[in-house]
């Protein structure tokens, strides 16, 4: 039997997980993923080419560990799945990693990377902690499986320095990594790829600002096909806000918040150290501070529920749009298109109109059928703009990192 790559996509709340052939490029065997760990119950969702199927998950799963193991498991007994049927049937596993510090490019675990991503969970514990959990389990539990990292942060290693850097005292900065570093870069590197394809350029040609909007939220202004700025930062705190991040704040504000800020926060554990400030920032913020639901769907909507899901929406509106802004100037006025991806880039018709009218003003303009429909399943790239626009294109990309991670795994070996 031919082996398979697995890409693992482990996040706060969630672990998604997707088989592949090993071929180039490589196609799906079948898609499992677990919602919900947070806010339980947790939701199991499992696909296999048409059959879906979603239930709730009955069992205590209260690390990533459990998550992964559970979703391994729940595939590897399924007997409609016959082409990865036990661990001897896996190859690669390729593993979403957020911070990835200096690091251009993936890497294979092994005992000297392994220790250097050590050094970078003190960095971004929030944010790489899941993922480095399921790499360590992978080393002991299928260590025949060679284990590759990918990380959202290497996609913006090209950010110029005075982009990149924080005006302040430059040896601590050098000497703790603190930086800009943006993330969401496996997302990027797809829609980078497929959105270029669509529009028939080479990609070291394209220009584009794209928005990943999901949970978490960025945008990134994308120069002959590379990345030259984004909005979140040292963390993927900074810029705009999520569905439990502040984004970006007066620094100060922390304090005038809580003088309890710097202590630690009762979410730490013996492993994972994080302050009360970054739990609140980061957990405790977003939409969830504001209207008490996390998902953008109830906000998005034409008659919002309360003033707290407008303002909320608002809010979201007017980040984004002086980030678009800023990013048409920073590319000259030249670019290709600016394009919506994440779960709300791709789901939310109302956003998406109320931003392209809010930036009339460059050339933005819309085919309200086209946007209201939005992509079909099989469709990665779809063109909304508006048919006599001169301006830049507006599309939504359904962007997928897992493939990115099995693709570029799948071509490094071919
Ligand atoms: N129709 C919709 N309108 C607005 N937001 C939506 C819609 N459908 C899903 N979303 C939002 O997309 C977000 C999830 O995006 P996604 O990129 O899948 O998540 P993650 O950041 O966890 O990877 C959630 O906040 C969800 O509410
Ligand atoms: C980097 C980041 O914010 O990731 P996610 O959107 O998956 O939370
Ligand atoms: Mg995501």
């Amino acid at each position: 039997m031919p082996k398979s790559i697995l890409a693992v996509n482990a996040g706060s709340s969630s672990v998604k997980i997707t088989f592949y052939t090993l071929e180039n490029p490589p196609r799906t065997i079948a898609d499992a993923s677990i919602s919900g760990i947070t806010a339980p119950p947790p939701t199991l969702k499992y696909q296999k080419g048409d059959k879906k199927h979603k239930e709730e998950v009955k069992e205590k799963l209260s690390t990533p560990q459990d998550t992964f193991k559970y979703l391994l498991q729940r595939c590897f007994s399924d007997p409609d799945l016959s082409e990865v049927a036990s661990v001897d049937d896996l190859e690669y596993i390729c593993h979403r990693v957020v911070h990835g510090g200096d690091y251009r490019d993936a890497v294979e675990i092994n005992d000297e990377t392994l220790d250097r991503l050590k050094g970078l969970e003190d960095l971004a514990p929030l944010h790489n902690f899941s993922a480095l959990e399921i790499v360590r389990l992978c080393r002991v539990e299928l260590p025949k499986v060679r284990s590759i990292t990918f990380f959202d942060s290497a996609f913006h290693q090209t950010i110029p320095e005075a982009v990149r850097t924080y005006p302040i005292n430059q040896e601590i900065a050098k000497a703790n990594g603190l930086r800009k570093y943006g993330f969401h870069g496996i997302s990027y590197s797809f829609i980078l790829r497929s959105v270029a394809q669509f529009l028939n350029k080479p990609i070291e040609k394209t220009n584009l600002v794209v928005l990943h909007i999901g949970s978490g939220a960025s945008i990134c202004a994308i120069k002959d096909g590379k990345s030259v700025d984004t909005s979140m930062g040292l963390t993927p705190l900074a810029g705009l806000p999520g569905a439990t991040r502040s984004g970006s704040i007066d620094p100060s504000l922390v304090f005038h918040y809580t003088n309890e800020a710097g202590k630690l926060s009762p979410a730490s554990t013996s492993e994972m150290h994080i302050s009360t400030a970054e739990d609140i920032l980061n957990k405790q913020s977003g939409w969830k501070a504001l209207t008490g639901t996390t998902d953008f769907s109830q906000i998005a909507v034409e008659n919002p529920p309360s003033k707290a899901h407008k303002l909320a929406f608002d809010i979201f509106v007017d980040r984004i749009q002086g980030y678009i802004g800023s990013y048409y100037v920073k590319l000259n006025g030249e670019l290709d298109g600016v394009v919506f991806a994440g779960g709300i880039g791709e789901k939310s018709a109302l956003l998406r109109r109320t931003l392209v009218d809010k930036c009339q003003c460059l050339g933005l303009a819309i085919d309200d059928v086209a946007n209201d429909k939005g992509p079909g399943d099989e469709e990665t790239v779809k063109d909304i703009s508006k048919g006599s626009s001169k301006g830049p294109r507006v599309l939504v990309c359904q962007t997928n990192e897992q493939f990115e991670m099995a693709y570029h795994c799948a071509c490094s070996r071919s």
